[in-house]
């Protein structure tokens, strides 16, 4: 299949760079970065070994051949660009792969495109654009792939994902096929949400709010409060997981800026509404008020005035 990339930084750069390293037909829509990426392609410093790719680079999404899968990595705070920029590289019928964190961030490329396949996947990994075209991956790098469906409910494995995962795999993307996707973006959410929205507010990383007994205990009870809201939206969390993802954190993770604390410290847009305000929204419609949830939002909001930074 022609794979499209649209957003070719932390994310699209390097599982961008992944495909085309192995040979599929990959062709990256790139911003401030196409001169650079043009003439030497990109650069990933990755845990797994270095390595540099020449790539079809585009600056104009129109100048790109229309292919059967686009994957879309901008910041989601971007995503109102997706009405101009998908229709130009992808089939109508195509599939849509959105890797980006927060919740029901597929309903913009499904209302965009209603006859294609839209897939969301979730990123596990470490991972920072630090120069122009340049890479460095850090740690982990799995991804879970699920189809959307706008209702909630379980899609279970489709023929297009299949077809994703597959060239994934292929390209040595360690890559996880799941039933339900919505399961799946709440259960990130668990994490994403204390330890995003804190590093921000707290101006901290994972191991220095770990380390202090009532930031931990702060982000247990977020954890908690979104665990409780899942459930009350239909997806079975178990709050034992708040726990379990609070050690895994301290013993399997490097200590870790979230993208979130990256994105505010180089005073770019917070993906509030992704992260915090789809989610809070969806909770409210069954009955869940997420109160912790919706003052670290507005915290957030209040950090990213103009003025304040
Ligand atoms: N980084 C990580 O480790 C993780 C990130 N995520 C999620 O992945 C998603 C992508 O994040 P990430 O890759 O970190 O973000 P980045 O900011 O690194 O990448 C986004 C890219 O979009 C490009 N872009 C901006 N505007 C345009 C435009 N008009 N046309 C084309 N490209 C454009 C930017 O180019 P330029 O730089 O030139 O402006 C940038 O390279 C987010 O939802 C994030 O939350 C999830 C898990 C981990
Ligand atoms: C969970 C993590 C750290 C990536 O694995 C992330 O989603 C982020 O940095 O926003």
């Amino acid at each position: 299949m022609k794979y499209a990339v649209i957003g070719t930084g932390a994310i699209g750069g390097y599982y961008g760079a992944m495909l085309a390293r192995n040979e599929m037909d990959v062709h990256f829509l790139l911003h401030s970065d196409y001169p650079h990426v043009n003439e030497q392609g990109l650069r990933i410093d990755s845990i797994n070994g270095n390595f540099n790719v020449a790539v079809n680079a585009y600056a104009k999404p129109e100048d790109m051949p229309l292919c059967d899968v686009a994957i879309v990595a901008l910041k989601t705070t971007n995503n109102h660009l997706l009405e101009v920029l998908l229709p130009q590289v992808i089939k109508y019928n195509g599939i849509v792969v959105i890797m980006q964190n927060g919740l029901a961030v597929e309903q913009v490329a499904a209302d965009i495109l209603p006859q294609a396949s839209i897939i969301g996947g979730l990123c596990f990994i470490g991972s920072t654009k630090i120069g122009p075209g340049h890479i460095k991956h850090s740690d982990f790098g799995m991804v879970s792939l699920g189809h959307y469906i706008k209702d909630e409910s379980a899609a279970g494995i489709t023929p297009e994902l299949g077809l994703v995962t597959e060239d994934f795999l292929a390209c040595g993307i360690d890559v996880k096929p799941v039933e339900n996707l919505c399961f799946l973006r709440w259960q990130k959410l668990v994490w994403n949400v204390p330890f995003n929205g804190l590093s921000v507010v707290l101006n901290s990383s994972t191991a220095e709010l770990l380390r202090q007994h009532d930031s931990r205990e702060l982000i247990k009870s977020i954890m908690l409060e979104v665990i409780a809201a899942a459930n009350a939206c239909g997806q079975p969390l178990s709050a034992s997981l708040a726990e379990s993802m609070l050690v895994n954190t301290e013993t399997n993770m490097q200590d870790y800026a979230p993208s979130m604390k990256v994105d505010y410290e180089h005073n770019r847009p917070l993906e509030i509404n992704a992260i915090y305000q789809s989610m809070i929204d969806r909770a409210a419609r069954s009955g869940a008020d997420m109160k912790l949830a919706k003052m670290l939002a507005q915290q957030l909001q209040f950090l990213s005035r103009d003025d304040v930074q």
